[in-house]
């Protein structure tokens, strides 16, 4: 059964633009879905939009098989079994932790409450934790005590809005992975916002990637990586190496600055030569300008060294910009040296003129 589908969702705030524009978006029951976007992009109004806060111009939301919100139907928030995570725990102050996490559960009786709170709080990771006030707890504590509470009343879909955005980056991926475990756990559909790309890779079943208020493409995390659907996205992904490139229909390779690169997947066959290569970091190598297998030399402008890996950029003649180049291991270059270098895997392959808006790269699916 479809945990969350969304269809055709346009909406704005008064007399402004579209702030979400023919949106559609579909999570299958049980998975974690993130929607990644940059700012301004409609993430927080699509939350809203689904929690019930803000009236859609348009379209249609279901929540576990039934209509929330749809032509003749608009359910108020406490009627759309939404449970929500938002940025800061916004837990109540003058409440107990287990308080807290049972204030949800009113229909119950009192042992109940307190029974599923407790399991709630074990889940979480806070067992033992139910007597404690919330500021006697750690940022990340309290976060996990408000997805104890978003999900103690049993919801048919969680709503996480940015909820790691206050916690320092060591806590924020051992919270990330034991908030997916607890998720799982609970075999709850939920819907993660979230403008850090990392965050949304590393902790969804599937991502959509949202901008001016338009699903540009959804997939797994692998294939919005491997595949993005066209340049922007490729940048906004991870990090990208952008090159002009020319390639003609059905093409198995490109001319580039970099030499010719092999495509991954042929060159589709319509509108002219002209387009973007799109290589990752890891699959540039540095090796000896000498190098008969070398593509192409240039010489290095930085180093940014990170310990685990270090970012090394190549100014290559014909090219604005430098191209960048991840190496792990240790550094064997210095600016101001000069470099080969060698493309390893096949590249994405993108036409200029060509405006994809439907979640996939254009190409014909052929090996190159
Ligand atoms: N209550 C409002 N009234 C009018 N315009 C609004 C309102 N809320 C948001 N907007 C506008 O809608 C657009 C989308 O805002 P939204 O908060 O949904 O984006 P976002 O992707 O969540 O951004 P961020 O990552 O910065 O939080 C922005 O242009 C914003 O200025």
């Amino acid at each position: 059964m479809t945990g969350l589908r969304v269809t055709s969702l346009t909406t704005s705030y008064g007399r402004g633009g579209r702030v979400l524009d023919d949106l559609g978006l579909t999570v299958p029951e049980g998975e974690l879905a993130a929607v990644l976007g940059p700012s301004g992009c409609g993430k927080t109004t699509l939350l809203r939009v689904i929690a019930g806060f803000v009236r859609p111009d348009a379209g249609e939301i279901s929540i576990g098989g039934r209509t929330v919100c749809g032509p003749g139907v608009q359910l108020p928030p406490e009627r759309r079994g939404i449970g929500i995570m938002a940025q800061e725990g916004a837990l109540f102050p003058h409440l107990s932790v287990v308080r807290n996490v049972a204030f949800g559960l009113r229909p119950l009786d009192r042992g109940e409450r307190r029974a599923r709170a407790d399991e709630m709080l074990e889940l979480v990771g806070l067992g033992g934790y139910g007597d404690r006030m919330p500021h006697e707890l750690s940022g990340g504590q309290q976060q996990r005590v408000a997805l104890a509470r978003a999900l103690a009343p049993r919801p048919a879909l969680v709503l996480l809005d940015e909820p790691f955005n206050a916690l320092d980056s060591g806590l924020r991926s051992g919270l990330r992975s034991d908030v997916r475990s607890a998720l799982r756990a609970a075999g709850a559909t939920a819907l993660l916002v979230t403008h850090d790309q990392e965050e949304a890779l590393s902790a969804a079943d599937r991502v959509a990637v949202i901008r001016a208020g338009r699903v540009v493409q959804s997939g797994t995390p692998q294939e919005l990586y491997e595949r993005p659907a066209d340049p922007w996205v490729a940048s906004f992904v991870g990090a990208a190496v952008l090159l002009p490139a020319v390639a003609g229909p059905g093409a198995a390779h490109a001319t580039t600055a970099l030499g010719r690169i092999p495509l991954a997947r042929r060159a589709d066959s319509g509108g002219g030569a002209d387009g973007t290569v799109v290589l990752r970091p890891e699959q540039l190598r540095l090796t000896d300008p000498s190098d008969a297998a070398a593509s192409a030399s240039g010489q290095v402008t930085e180093v940014r060294y990170h310990g685990h890996d270090a970012l090394v950029l190549v100014g290559l003649p014909g090219l604005d910009q430098p191209v960048t180049v991840r190496t792990a291991g240790p550094l064997a270059v210095r600016p101001g040296d000069t470099t080969g270098l060698l493309v390893t895997g096949g590249a994405g392959f993108h036409r200029d003129s060509t405006d994809r808006t439907d979640g996939t790269d254009g190409t014909d699916g052929t090996d190159g």
